[in-house]
């Protein structure tokens, strides 16, 4: 696997390297030696998958101090636009964006850093999105903003949310979830 920085510091794009055989394909996902030379956890404390069906959003999500987290994300199966917000305030990039396509031909996956909101737009059906997080989910301490509000422009039309997803605030710089 190879890793490739960001114009967001604390979010890293890694090149997975999958094997492919007479009998389908085969992708590691995370290698204790490969992570720590690149100085990232290699050790989570929850991991989940989500099903999606084609122009299903999800997101902005992340978790506030003390249980703010990294995030490795990867798509098993399908298609997904993943946006990453930078919400730290004394950050350069802060109120930045990278949105950036994984799928099961790309083989890209994306390590987030904390301070560093998440959300994809899936563009299969089914597509299937995998995370390990750092910190188990802790409901208190869970943060979003707003899908539309920081500036990306989603290739959607009539994107699927969540309710609690269409519910939060708008991004702004009064937030000062990492200040
Ligand atoms: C995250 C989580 C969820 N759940 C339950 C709560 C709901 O009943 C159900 C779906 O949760 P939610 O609607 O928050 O899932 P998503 O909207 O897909 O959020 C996820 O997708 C975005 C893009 C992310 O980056 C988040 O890390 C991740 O939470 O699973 C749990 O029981 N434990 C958990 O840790």
């Amino acid at each position: 696997m190879k890793f490739e920085p960001t114009d967001i510091a604390g979010l890293t794009v890694i090149h997975y390297q999958p094997f492919a055989d007479a009998r389908g394909g085969f992708v590691k996902t995370i290698h204790r030696e490969s992570f720590e030379q690149e100085g990232l956890e290699w050790q989570f404390a929850e991991s989940y998958f989500s099903i999606s069906a084609r122009d299903v959003i999800r997101g902005m999500h992340f978790q506030v101090p003390p249980h703010d987290h990294d995030k490795l994300v990867h798509v098993v199966k399908g298609s997904i636009i993943d946006v990453v917000l930078d919400i730290r305030n004394d950050a350069p990039t802060y109120g930045s964006w990278v949105a950036t396509l994984l799928n099961d031909e790309n083989r890209k996956a994306l390590y987030i850093g904390k301070g560093l909101a998440h959300g994809f737009l899936s563009l299969e059906p089914d597509t299937i999105v995998e995370y390990h997080t750092t910190t188990q989910q802790h409901k208190a301490c869970e943060g979003g903003v707003l899908w539309n509000s920081f500036g990306y422009e989603w290739p959607v039309a009539a994107p699927v949310l969540s309710e609690r997803d269409k519910g939060f605030a708008a991004f702004s710089h009064a937030q000062t979830w990492f200040a």
